[in-house]
């Protein structure tokens, strides 16, 4: 195989893009358990909670309690998300310091998801970025629909592209393409990828995929290929964002974690341990997961070579 990397990043989204699409309010205490034993997984990067509407999204409605009481260990990184300067305000009384902004590619799913044109999105992220970055905190951005919308379809590179130079113009200092909808083919994810990596940003470049179409570890796998070492992913692969019609979970941790371990590649994660968050968000959740691995774990043990 070629252009693999020896180690790749891996950002944690179970307790946000996870959680957030659960119909059943999960207790901030359990919020709780499942961010402090994340945390004892070798993972470097949490998104542990969002900022948003509790009208809108219910689940996320105790996010300063989440923040302030979670486990915060020094080597990693908790971020929360923002979709506006509203967010960026609670965030901050709560403490934050490492935010993670969006806004999508496409029109309708930016209307539908944060109630605004992508253009007031972009003017309101800036004005927050600006802010963040004078106060030195680390800013992410992910453009989700960047591959296709669940209302528009298809969703061009080239409005993509656009919007990448836009976020290397801003500085922000991590730039995540997102498969909302779990819709992207394997070549069109090395293509986008390729065609941002070959502009040489200086942000870094992130993919973030769900697992809709049963595409995720190829989508993942073409990523990799196009040179990509950073990616979201969700523990028992929870999530899907309530305003994307049909959006299945992320890409899952372990499964992930499996495949790029059996690879060779580094992760930094402690395989039982994540195994043993899989258990608890499925006492969590209560309900079927859709990752892999924990199928087989209930009829025995996963056989691993690393
Ligand atoms: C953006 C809004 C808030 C606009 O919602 P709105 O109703 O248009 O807001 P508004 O500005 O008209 O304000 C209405 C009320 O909400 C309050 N408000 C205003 N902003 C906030 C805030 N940030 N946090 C808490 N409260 C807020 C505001 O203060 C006001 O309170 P009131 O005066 O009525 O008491 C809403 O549409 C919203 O919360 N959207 C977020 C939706 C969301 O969480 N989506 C999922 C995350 S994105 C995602 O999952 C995709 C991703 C990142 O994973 C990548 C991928 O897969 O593509």
């Amino acid at each position: 195989m070629i252009n693999l990397p020896k180690s790749v990043d891996i950002l944690e989204s179970g307790p946000r893009d996870g959680i957030q699409n659960e119909t059943t309010f999960i207790p901030t205490a359990k919020k709780l358990e499942l961010i402090n034993a994340l945390s004892e997984t070798g993972l470097k990067r949490i998104e542990a909670t969002s900022f948003v509407s509790p009208k809108h999204v219910p689940q996320m409605a105790d996010a300063t309690e989440v923040y302030q009481n979670m486990m915060k260990k020094n080597d990693i990184q908790y971020l929360a998300l923002i979709p506006n300067l509203r967010g960026f305000e609670l965030a901050k009384k709560a403490g934050v310091r490492e935010i993670a902004l969006v806004a999508g590619a496409s029109e309708t799913f930016n209307k539908n998801n944060v109630r605004m044109s992508v253009e007031e999105s972009l003017r309101q992220l800036s004005i927050v970025n600006e802010t963040a970055k004078e106060e030195g905190m680390f800013v992410r951005f992910s453009i989700a629909t960047s591959f296709f919308c669940p209302y528009e379809g298809l969703v061009s590179q080239e409005t993509v592209l656009a919007m990448v130079k836009e976020l290397e113009e801003m500085k922000v200092n991590e730039i995540v393409l997102c498969d909302t909808i779990g819709r992207a083919n394997p070549k069109q994810v090395y293509e986008l990828f390729s065609r941002v990596l070959d502009q040489g940003p200086t942000a870094k470049i992130t993919a973030h995929l769900h697992d809709t179409y049963g595409l995720s570890k190829a989508n993942s796998l073409a990523a990799l290929h196009a040179g990509v070492s950073s990616f979201d992913t969700a523990i028992g692969g929870l999530g899907g964002c309530p305003f994307a019609p049909g959006a299945a979970g992320n890409d899952s941790t372990e499964d992930f974690v499996f495949m790029l371990h059996e690879m060779g590649i580094q992760t930094g994660v402690h395989f039982e341990k994540l195994m043993d968050c899989v258990k608890l968000v499925k006492s969590m959740t209560k309900r079927s997961l859709t990752g892999h691995l924990q199928q087989i774990t209930n009829k025995g043990h996963v056989q691993t070579v690393s």
